[in-house]
């Protein structure tokens, strides 16, 4: 233990659970070699924004992958090469995570039509460049050489998009549904990492819950270190994959475990429990209500306290409270995905989720 802890110190925590265990595909040795230190943490991806402030060390990290935030593959691919930035960065000790509830997208599309110049411009707005042009073409045949008038339209536009009210929606269903098992497996091994590396987080982790948070987008609230949702009767979070026909691994179940304790884990998972906001407080799946305006500035200001405290206690202290756990996923991460792939691709499974599909689809005509 005192090797653990010592190396704690110079490691961190993820450093340590790197040091700890060969399997570790999440410590800082493992980080893929095209981000260096000097990269900066002020990125903005298509489905995930993050903004760092160098003068408090805090990091918002704002999911925008609508219509609800669903973790799919390639969202978890962006969420862990966002993390493992921030984790990289020395001058960031805390992550807040949230959802914004509506964002613009800026959308670049560069079309070619055969038509005529002021029909595309009828066509596509607002056009920021057309060229006009004309091309020589081969016919289908091969022999010919034709020449069409083209208009080449570069259209930069902006697209409003707005996320529901939601946190995250959790895993993304059409990843489960109808995939081969090779995507299936490199789906699951993607949700490992996301867990891996939040639950394992040197940073001061806050999830700031503005919306609802149904299964994967509970295990994302839960392995942060501290959970702020928003006061509305309309939110939602638990771990409800029992409703949809499947099952939460050991270790969401673990993770919800450590969070609320035994008896209100089975209860909850079971049952496959979505609680209200106060309901939540009460069995201490958040830990503090604020009106929804409030959401992210009280994150900001809870983040100031966690970051009072020196990083390498409270480090070590995350990591004597959080490493047997990872310890156990990571031990059997193979046999995981085995056991994922073969329990989702099986026909009644796959029957359970096209009638949640169903379900979802209905509720909203
Ligand atoms: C032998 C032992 C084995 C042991 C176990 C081994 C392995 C483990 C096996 C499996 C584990 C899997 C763990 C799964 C975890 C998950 O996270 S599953 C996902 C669960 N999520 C939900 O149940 C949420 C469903 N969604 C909602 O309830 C609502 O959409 C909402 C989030 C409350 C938002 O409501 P609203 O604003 O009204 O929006 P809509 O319902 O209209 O939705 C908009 C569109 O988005 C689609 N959608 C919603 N959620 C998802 C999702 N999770 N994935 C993909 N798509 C989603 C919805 O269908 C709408 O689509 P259309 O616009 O109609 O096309």
């Amino acid at each position: 233990m005192a090797n653990v802890l010592r190396n704690s110190a110079k490691f961190g925590f993820s450093g340590v659970l790197s040091q700890l265990s060969i399997h570790s595909r999440h410590g800082r040795e493992c980080v893929s070699p095209c981000f260096s230190l000097q990269q900066r943490n002020n990125s903005t991806s298509p489905k995930i924004k993050v903004d760092l402030d160098n003068s408090t060390g805090v990091a918002v990290l704002r999911m925008q992958s609508p219509p609800v935030n669903s973790l799919s593959l390639d969202f978890l691919t962006e969420f862990c090469i966002n993390l493992e930035k921030l984790e990289m960065d020395k001058s960031c000790r805390g992550l807040i995570i949230t959802s914004v509830s509506t964002h613009t997208h800026t959308h670049t599309d560069t079309d070619t039509v055969t038509q005529s110049h002021k029909t595309m411009i009828h066509t596509i707005t607002p056009p920021v460049c057309v060229v006009s042009q004309t091309l020589s073409k081969v016919s289908s045949t091969g022999l010919d050489i034709i020449t069409l008038p083209v208009c080449v339209c570069v259209c930069v536009c902006l697209v409003s998009q707005t996320l529901s009210k939601v946190f995250s929606a959790g895993l993304d269903i059409m990843e489960m549904y109808g995939k081969s098992p090779e995507r299936c497996g490199e789906f699951w091994k993607a949700v490992q990492e996301m867990w891996l590396k939040l639950y394992g987080s040197n940073m001061a982790t806050i999830a700031a819950i503005n919306g609802s948070s149904p299964a994967g987008g509970c295990l994302m609230s839960i392995g942060c270190d501290y959970r702020i949702m928003a006061d509305n009767p309309r939110y939602s979070i638990g771990l409800n994959e029992t409703q949809l026909g499947i099952v939460a691994p050991f270790w969401f179940k673990d993770t919800l475990v450590n969070t609320v304790g035994n008896r209100a884990a089975e209860l909850s998972l079971e049952l496959g429990l979505l609680y209200s906001a106060p309901d939540a407080l009460k069995i201490g799946l958040v830990d503090q209500l604020v009106p929804e305006d409030q959401v992210l500035s009280t994150a900001q200001d809870t983040m100031s306290k966690w970051l009072a405290v020196p990083d390498h206690a409270r480090q070590i202290t995350k990591s004597m409270m959080r490493k047997q756990t990872i310890d156990k996923l990571l031990s059997n991460r193979e046999a995981d995905i085995t056991n994922f792939v073969s329990f989702i691709t099986k026909d009644s499974i796959q029957r359970s989720l096209r009638m949640y599909l169903e379900m979802l689809k209905s509720r909203k005509a």
